[in-house]
């Protein structure tokens, strides 16, 4: 098998990208199984290098990575995020998505950006997902974090079917079409990417109490309920639970990732109806850890859960375990992607 081929970005130059890039890549496991080359400044990298080799163990030389290199245009200051900032991190995605796109690379690592910067700097995505997919040429993708819990070794996975949007909008935007949609991803990926043959999956309703029939709100009643019972029969290998009360539905995942109760009694996947729904659990149980992955693109895509946290950015205290992990789950996909085309071309010859 070839060795994994990835690119990072540096995400927003006022963060912490750089520094969780620079600290997960001392990881020697990492150059033990993939290429990496860094999209980003050198010169700023040798900066956060520079700066942070001082007060941290752990750190790479940036001289170990090739470099895709392009400067930053106009001063950055740390802890800002701005039109400089978000210029620069929406240039050097740019540029790992069309040498990605090109071949080049197996699987794009993303370091976090700030939405805000790139409005500022005239980019108007809501993420650097939709960017990814518009680049890629698909509408047909979905958000989904994934992370093992260092308690147990069992395995949180919880997609979002809509992302970043206003509150208000969510029940509006959730239709039978969108759900499905997102369940076949989670799905796909579940059975594909995880191997998990039939899978358990839990979804939750959009009400308090999934509506308490239809009291508290009724989209449950009017068309969830008959929208899930279509995908029962649509999808006979799953078994799909729901639609499930969405503050008691993480009571069994809590369980599973703290040790205090069986993983079993948890679901193999969670399809989440909209942003906080979905991340807040996420976060309480697997802040350090959680690694957000793009399905339904045309390449492996990674990223920690985490955003830019200016807040702390330039004081080398920031934690790289969910760089790390978003580093190692790209590379176990890259793997898998080429066994899996291997194995194809096998069975056609
Ligand atoms: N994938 C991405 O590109 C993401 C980007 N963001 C962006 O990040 C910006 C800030 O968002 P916030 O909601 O404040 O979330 P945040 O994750 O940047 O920060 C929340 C809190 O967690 C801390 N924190 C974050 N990462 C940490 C790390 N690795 N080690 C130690 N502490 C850490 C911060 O210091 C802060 O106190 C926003 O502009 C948002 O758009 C947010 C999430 C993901
Ligand atoms: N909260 C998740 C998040 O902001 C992910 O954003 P992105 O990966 O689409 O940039």
């Amino acid at each position: 098998m070839n060795r994994a081929r990835l690119i990072i970005t540096l995400g927003d130059p006022a963060g912490i990208g750089a520094e969780v890039v620079l600290k997960a890549l001392a990881d020697p496991t990492i150059a033990a199984r993939a290429d990496v080359t860094i999209s980003g400044s050198s010169a700023y990298l040798q900066a956060t290098y520079d700066r942070l080799k001082p007060i941290c163990d752990a750190l790479a030389h940036p001289c170990q990575f090739k470099v895709l290199d392009a400067e930053i245009h106009n001063p950055v200051t740390l802890g800002i995020g701005n039109a400089n900032s978000g210029d620069a991190s929406f240039r050097w995605l740019e540029g790992a998505i069309a040498q990605t796109l090109h071949g080049k690379f197996d699987s794009v690592v993303t370091a976090p950006i700030a939405k805000s910067a790139w409005k500022a700097a005239g980019h108007c995505y809501p993420g650097q997902t939709e960017f990814l997919a518009e680049r890629a040429g698909v509408s047909r993708f979905g958000m989904l974090f994934v992370a093992q819990s260092p308690y147990t070794g069992w395995m949180l996975r919880t997609l979002l079917a809509t992302t970043h949007i206003p509150l208000r909008h969510v029940a509006d935007t959730l239709t039978p079409e969108l759900l499905t949609l997102k369940l076949e991803l989670l799905l796909e990926c579940l059975q594909h990417d995880f191997e998990i043959a039939q899978p358990r999956i839990a979804i939750a309703g959009l009400n308090p109490h999934s509506g308490e029939q239809g009291q508290l709100g009724r989209e449950e009643w009017d068309w969830m309920s008959a929208w899930l019972e279509a995908m029962r029969q649509r999808f006979p290998q799953a078994v799909l639970e729901g639609l499930l009360p969405p503050d008691t539905l993480w009571v069994k995942p809590g369980q599973a990732w703290f040790g205090t109760g069986s993983v079993e009694a948890a679901h193999d996947g969670y399809l989440a109806l909209y942003h906080d729904q979905g991340l807040i659990p996420v976060k309480l149980m697997a802040f350090d850890r959680a690694v957000n992955t793009s399905v339904g693109l045309p390449f492996v895509r990674t990223s920690p859960d985490h955003g830019t946290a200016f807040d702390i950015a330039g004081q080398g205290v920031a934690d790289a375990t969910s760089m790390k992990a978003a580093i190692h789950l790209a590379i176990k996909f890259a793997e898998q992607g080429q066994a899996a085309s291997t194995s194809v071309i096998s069975l056609r010859s």
